[in-house]
């Protein structure tokens, strides 16, 4: 890293996308900076070497924040060269550590803000529990001194039975304290769990597939381990700001009081101790850093690999993903070693400044006393230090916590940053009938900007209660096309209207309501058959009737009561306790019951066998009567069954007459996989 300027921007910070290099760098032209921004540095990408030119100079006087660089390559690069990019900034000011662990404190205070309650409760408990310590520290010194001096039983069995009564409150205000403030931190986890996941579920396509796309592994890491996380962060900070600072306050008053010049000499280390530790802690943060992405590798591999596992097995891939696993798996392990031993050094090295500390008082007692400190006095001042020493402990490990916890921050939040780019306007209006009509006006998409189109201006209309094919080449862009219908990709020019209404203007719940997709992955989830087939009123109250109906409609009815539990029995993982075929009618029977207007149905292409085969036909064509349907069809019987028949290869689309389709297309199609 670079070194910083404090209170100024110094830093321009982004990730390169993958397979681009530029070679020597420089700004030619950037939006007005508001800080002096004085230099930018590159992080390349996992897979590529490091990065480069690594410093750019910008004019630091302007105003208002840079949001696009572009930076030209003036040299001939050595690989693919890419002459000009615009890339989004992302500008991190120049901090200071406590900086940096305020910054953190911001970005959780809006969560935290709603536990006001616990919070309080707790903070409460510690000055009970930070008062009932302060009263018990002079009374164990005069216990002391009187057990010395043997005064009589009944004064020491009151001053004993006080103090028991005064550690019972503390340790009773203790527990409750931790009660309350773990409540508070692990419901404020809980509460950016489901706004980030429900972030996360507000996000375009392309978050999730897209070249730049997160993987499910590693957002399922980042909700889940990297979370809780975060719970001991906020619980370390919570129960330093106001338990150890009090106790630290009120220890500092006794000894203030007891010895004055020997609380000085003690006070004289605290900020070497804060210097050890701060210094520390942003170690402990780089290593965490590096330990939370190897973690989250691990993950996303796993998500990958498990659901795979029948294809795994069928090639022999045991092997392979076993060495694959042990690669990753020792990179976590040795990066989590190396934070662990960071761990484990901190507190060692804070015992030694603190014996230290004790010695030196020691010393220093006998030194500045010259017999005038009593033993009473002394049995106080140094249990003072005892509970003074734990705060700062405290204070350290909550520093500790924060450095550990502050990537898991940044890495749960950062799924919640960048604005969706399918947005809903606020007057979007509601439909509550569809006809069926769908128009593409002129629509034209690819999915990046330096990506070829997929979609070259592409116009049709399928008019209410028709039956459309569209066939054409794998990758012509036919499941592109309708990803553009459900609006889960914006077109990059043009537009898509239902009964004449332009999609964008419509809410996005009202659209998907009407548009129903079939797709070729039927997806199922863990859960009963009943909550699959009326999976759209799963959070309200699935209709019997209107599910049973459906399943009759879909030929799914028949084996769904060999079931065990008939239409309560569990269906496993993604549907995996049924065949292909069921979990095909099991999809749509899900249709049926969704009854939208528009079908999108996205043709399997794997073949079942010919009894189930003919019961899934069966399914579809019930399926499609009196609807708008758009099938992406890969058999020859469905082309022919459709009104019309639409070829998209190339990015262009292309109507044929059913009569001349078989034998201009049969080459193509059977080159593409369809059965014909
Ligand atoms: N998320 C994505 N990001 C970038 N390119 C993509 C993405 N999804 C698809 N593509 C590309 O867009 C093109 C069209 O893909 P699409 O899935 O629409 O084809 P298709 O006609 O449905 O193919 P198939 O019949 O094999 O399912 C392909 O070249 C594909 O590589």
């Amino acid at each position: 890293m670079l070194e910083s300027n404090a209170g100024t921007i110094d830093q321009a910070r982004f990730n390169l996308p993958h397979s681009r290099t530029l070679a020597s760098p420089t700004i030619t032209d950037h939006s007005p900076c508001k800080m002096p921004l004085h230099r930018l540095f590159f992080l390349s990408p996992p897979s590529q070497p490091p990065l480069l030119t690594p410093f750019v100079h910008l004019r630091p006087q302007q105003k208002g924040k840079p949001k696009f660089l572009h930076i030209n390559s003036p040299s001939k690069p050595p690989l693919k060269p890419l002459n000009s990019i615009k890339i989004p900034v992302n500008l991190q000011t120049s901090q200071t550590p406590l900086f940096k662990a305020l910054e953190t404190l911001t970005k959780i205070k809006p969560f935290l803000q709603t536990n006001h309650q616990p919070i309080l409760l707790g903070w409460l408990c510690s000055s009970a529990s930070v008062f009932s310590l302060s009263q018990i520290i002079p009374r164990v010194g005069s216990f002391s001194s009187n057990l010395i001096n043997t005064v009589s039983i009944s004064k020491l069995r009151e001053q004993c039975l006080l103090l028991g009564v005064l550690v019972l409150v503390k340790l009773v205000a203790c527990y409750w304290q931790q009660a309350f403030l773990w409540e508070a931190s692990l419901r404020t986890v809980y509460k950016m769990r489901v706004f980030v996941f429900q972030k996360v579920l507000e996000r375009e396509l392309d978050f999730f597939e897209g070249c730049n796309g997160v993987s499910s592994g590693d957002i399922a890491y980042r909700i889940t381990a990297e979370a809780s996380d975060i719970a001991d962060t906020v619980f370390a900070l919570l129960n330093t700001i106001v338990p150890n600072t009090l106790q630290l306050f009120a220890m500092a008053m006794q000894m203030l009081v007891i010895n004055p010049s020997l609380s000085l000499i003690t006070a004289m280390v605290i900020p070497f101790m804060a210097f050890v530790i701060a210094n520390l802690g942003e170690r402990l943060l780089k290593i965490s850093k590096i330990s939370h992405l190897s973690i989250a590798t691990l993950a996303s591999y796993l998500n990958e690999v498990l659901p795979a596992i029948l294809f795994v097995k069928a090639n022999n891939g045991e092997l392979t993903e076993r060495a694959r696993f042990e690669r990753l798996a020792y990179t976590d392990f040795s990066r989590h070693l190396a934070k662990k031993k960071m761990k484990a050094l901190i507190p060692q090295i804070i015992q030694i400044i603190y014996f230290g500390v004790l010695c030196m008082l020691c010393v220093g007692s006998l030194v500045v006393s010259r017999g005038s400190f009593d033993g009473c006095s002394m049995v106080s001042f140094v249990t003072s230090l005892v509970f003074l020493v734990e705060p700062i402990q405290g204070v350290g490990k909550a520093y500790n916590e924060l450095k550990k916890g502050e990537p898991a921050i940044e890495r749960l939040l950062d799924l919640t940053k960048m604005k969706s780019k399918v947005i809903e306007k606020p007057d979007a209006i509601d439909l509550s009938h569809v006809k069926g009509e769908v128009k593409f006006c002129d629509v034209s998409f690819k999915y990046a900007d330096n990506m070829p189109l997929v979609l070259d201006g592409l116009n049709f209309t399928v008019r209410a209660g028709e039956t459309v094919a569209l066939v054409g080449p794998s990758g012509g862009g036919k499941t592109t096309l309708v990803k553009l219908l459900l609006r889960l990709y914006e077109p990059s020019s043009g537009s898509i209207l239902v009964d004449n209404n332009n999609i964008q203007n419509i809410r996005l719940e009202s659209l998907r309501r009407h548009v129903s997709l079939v797709s070729q992955d039927t997806m199922l989830f863990s859960g009963t058959v009943a909550e699959n087939i009326g999976y759209r009123d799963r959070m309200t109250n699935i209709d019997v009737e209107k599910v049973e109906l459906a399943a009759r409609i879909a030929n799914a009815d028949e084996f769904i009561r060999t079931l065990p539990e008939g239409y309560r029995s569990q269906i496993g993982p993604r549907g995996s306790l049924l065949s292909g075929g069921q979990k095909q009618r099991l999809a749509i029977a899900r249709a049926v019951y969704q009854n939208s207007s528009i079908l999108v149905l996205d043709e399997a292409t794997s073949a079942l066998d010919g009894k189930s085969e003919l019961l899934v036909r069966e399914a579809v064509e019930r399926l499609m009567e009196n609807h708008t349907v758009l099938v992406i069809a890969h058999r020859l019987e469905t082309i022919l069954t459709a009104d019309r028949i639409f070829l998209l290869e190339n990015g262009k689309l292309e109507e044929l007459a059913r009569s001349t389709f078989v034998a201009r297309h049969r080459d193509s199609l059977l080159s593409a996989g369809a059965v014909i």
